[in-house]
């Protein structure tokens, strides 16, 4: 394979933002941009047998995923995803059509998303597949979702539900079996290998006067962990509001875990005022998103995170995946 056959093979034939000066070509790409607007960006990397393992994963299913989480933090800035840049480290077994199944895989998302590919880098290793994928987004001056926007008696809210891509994971990875034939097993790990980003909640929360957000890569326990810590605040959610599929509790006794530490959900969790919670929630239904209060934020004592159950009151810990522990 000849790396600039390839990147030539690679570069799209359209773009979608005039706003582009340069592309693919040169030693970086050029693009003018707007005043009123912040520019987003930001990276990450998915590698294999840790993202994901090859005897279950396309090279479409890869692409698309490797794309998918980083559109998923511009959403979780309240952005638009606009540019997109791919580092690919290859084995030599690799063939090149199974490369550009990978760029298929990520261009049915670009072009969901109106996303340009602008660059990238390609090298050659000797072991594993590992895709780095940089997003360039833009939201209106001053409309970012910070992590830090979380106040006393907001509502937490979670889009879609939890736990379904650990719940594909654990059926992939053969360490739960379906044994209820009722339940669909392609449903999960579809989950897991197709996380939908969530733009237009992320949207629909920097349209409001305040809302804070994360999106779920780690887990919800960790990413609600994480805006208690950005904003100083207590947050507590009920464990019996979490929307979780009707499926998933006949999938395995430990069902809860995955909603609460088992990520890779890429759903966005956050939380605004009580009065905007109202006006979210109904923009969500008129555009069929599925959006669930989960709790609420609490004082500024103590940045933790507090489960309810129907029994106990427990402190919820920055437990999720975590590379090195
Ligand atoms: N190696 C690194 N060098 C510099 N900054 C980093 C590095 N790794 C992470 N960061 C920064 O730390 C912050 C948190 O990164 P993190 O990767 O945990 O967020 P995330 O992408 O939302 O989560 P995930 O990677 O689980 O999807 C980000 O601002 C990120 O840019
Ligand atoms: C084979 C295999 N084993 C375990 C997992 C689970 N996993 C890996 S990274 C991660 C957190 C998000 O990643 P990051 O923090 O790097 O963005 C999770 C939950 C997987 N997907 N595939
Ligand atoms: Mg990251
Ligand atoms: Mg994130
Ligand atoms: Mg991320």
């Amino acid at each position: 394979m000849d790396e600039f056959d390839l990147i030539h093979s690679i570069t799209p034939r359209t773009i979608h933002h005039s706003s582009v000066d340069v592309g693919i070509g040169d030693d970086a790409a050029l693009y003018t941009a707007k005043h009123g607007v912040q520019e987003i960006v930001c990276v990450d990397t998915m590698v294999e047998d840790v993202h994901f393992k090859l005897h279950y994963s396309s090279p479409e299913d890869i692409g698309y995923k490797a794309l998918a989480v980083n559109i998923s933090d511009i959403a979780a800035m309240g952005g638009i995803p606009k540019f997109y840049l791919v580092s690919l480290a290859v084995p030599s077994k690799w063939t090149e059509s199974e490369i550009k199944a990978m760029y298929e895989g990520m261009n049915e998302l670009a072009k969901l998303y109106h996303m340009d590919l602008i660059g990238g880098d390609t090298v050659s290793t000797s072991d594993k597949l590992v895709v780095t994928v940089t997003v360039i987004g833009e939201v209106e001056k001053g409309r970012a979702c910070l992590r830090s926007l979380a106040r006393p008696n907001d509502i937490v809210f979670v889009t879609g539900e939890v736990g379904s891509s650990a719940a594909g994971l654990s059926l992939l990875l053969e360490e739960t079996n379906p044994q209820n034939s009722s339940v669909e097993a392609g449903y999960f790990i579809n989950k897991h290998k197709r996380p939908q980003p969530r733009v237009s909640v992320g949207r629909l929360c920097s349209g409001l006067k305040r809302a804070a957000l994360n999106d779920i890569s780690d887990g919800l326990a960790s990413e609600l962990n994480e805006l208690a810590e950005a904003s100083c605040v207590s947050i507590e959610i009920d464990e019996s509001m979490l929307p979780v599929h009707s499926d998933l509790p006949k999938l395995h006794p430990n069902w809860k875990e995955w909603a609460l530490f088992g990520g890779e959900d890429f759903e966005l969790t956050g939380t605004v005022t009580k009065e905007e919670w109202e006006v979210l929630k109904q923009e969500c239904k008129t555009r069929q998103l599925p959006i669930t209060k989960i709790g609420h934020v609490r004082e500024r004592t103590k940045s933790n995170v507090i489960l309810k159950t129907e029994k106990t009151t427990m402190t919820l810990e920055k437990k999720g995946y975590n590379h090195f522990k």
